[in-house]
């Protein structure tokens, strides 16, 4: 039985688990809070999917070299938390493969979870995992399909490892535009909200879309992603599902802004962060990312909804 760990214990590090663990392997789930452990371990329940159980064959865990244990360790940690969760504890994980499944890039560094993967841990084999796919539908066993991307040849034998007969892996080795394609679609869900809570409608959701995809494409070519890869699961997938679920929890924190509504600071947008290092990083290298950079200037308060959309209306006409 192939053994799994998993490092964070928040809705997708415990719905892989749950996935991983139904289809018969061994999987060790960490969380850094000794508190939230011991009560999983109680109920064999995880707060942020409830009534969903964690079968006898997870593990729970606090230590992190317990993670060494497996073929392979996930890391589910939010992307903001990755590099300073593998500059603690990246040792006792390098030489394996290392599979990202957090969505975004790195605010301090600009770097995508592969890059941040390979300078903590030199030895390791980065790979990502990533799609539309929604915590609670993984936990609760519905179909889902994911692209596992990895440059090195062990991909094949993770995605041997990391599929199950209803969590179905594409491969690929183009990481960067995999990893890309997650990230950048949040930063749209995020936009697809503000223009759904600011009352703006569906046909002006459609368009956005539609040109944050344009948009997203661009940027992943420019840093060398492979076209196609965005037109698959973890770029196009993935949009077209955090664009129009209310369950999107990047959606729900658009719609909260577009409404001037109160959001929940503790839930994960992994999209907010990442609109700023996109936007950055677009300015840097004089890449056009206007949603995007709309996206960062509303949630950071420097221009409003309003004053974001004549800006974007009022851009010179086109080619499409
Ligand atoms: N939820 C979903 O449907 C999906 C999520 N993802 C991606 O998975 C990643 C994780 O999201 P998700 O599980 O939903 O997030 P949650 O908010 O549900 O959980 C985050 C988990 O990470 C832990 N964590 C946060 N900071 C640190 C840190 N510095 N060191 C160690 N652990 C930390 C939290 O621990 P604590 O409780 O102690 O703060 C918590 O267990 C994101 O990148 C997201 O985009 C991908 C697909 C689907
Ligand atoms: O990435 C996800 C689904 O594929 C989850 O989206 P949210 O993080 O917006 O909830």
């Amino acid at each position: 039985m192939s053994s799994i760990s998993i490092a964070g214990a928040g809705a997708f590090g415990a719905a892989l688990a749950v996935a991983l663990a139904q289809a018969g392997r061994k999987v060790t789930l960490w969380a850094r809070d000794p508190a939230q452990v011991a009560q999983m371990r109680e109920t064999r329940e995880n707060p942020r999917l409830p009534g969903v159980l964690l079968p006898e064959n997870v593990t729970l865990t606090t230590e992190a070299a317990a993670l060494a244990g497996g073929a392979v360790v996930l890391l589910a940690v939010p992307m903001q938390a990755l590099s300073g969760f593998l500059q603690e504890h990246g040792a006792v994980l390098d030489g394996r493969p290392l599979v990202a499944c957090c969505k975004g890039v790195d605010l301090a560094s600009g770097l995508g979870p592969t890059a941040i993967i390979a300078r903590n841990c030199p030895a390791a084999t980065p790979a990502v995992l990533t799609g539309p796919s929604f915590a609670t539908d993984i936990a609760q066993g519905l179909p889902t399909a994911l692209t596992l991307a990895c440059a090195d040849p062990v991909g094949p034998a993770l995605q041997e490892q990391l599929s199950t007969p209803v969590l179905r892996l594409y491969r690929s080795t183009d990481t960067t535009g995999t990893e890309l394609g997650g990230a950048l679609k949040n930063v749209m869900a995020i936009a697809s909200g503000i223009v759904m809570g600011a009352g703006l409608g569906e046909s002006a959701r459609a368009a956005l879309i539609t040109r944050g995809f344009a948009e997203m494409l661009r940027f992943a070519r420019a840093r060398g992603a492979e076209a196609e890869t965005l037109a698959g699961l973890s770029g196009f997938g993935d949009l077209v599902l955090t664009c129009t679920s209310e369950q999107s929890r990047n959606f729900r924190y658009g719609r909260a802004l577009g409404q001037g509504a109160y959001f929940d600071p503790r839930i994960t947008v992994e999209g907010a962060a990442t609109a700023r290092a996109v936007a950055a990083l677009a300015q840097a290298q004089g890449i056009d990312m206007p949603v995007t950079a709309s996206v960062a200037h509303v949630i950071d308060g420097r221009r409003s909804i309003a004053e974001a959309v004549k800006a974007l209306l009022s851009r010179p006409l086109k080619e499409e």
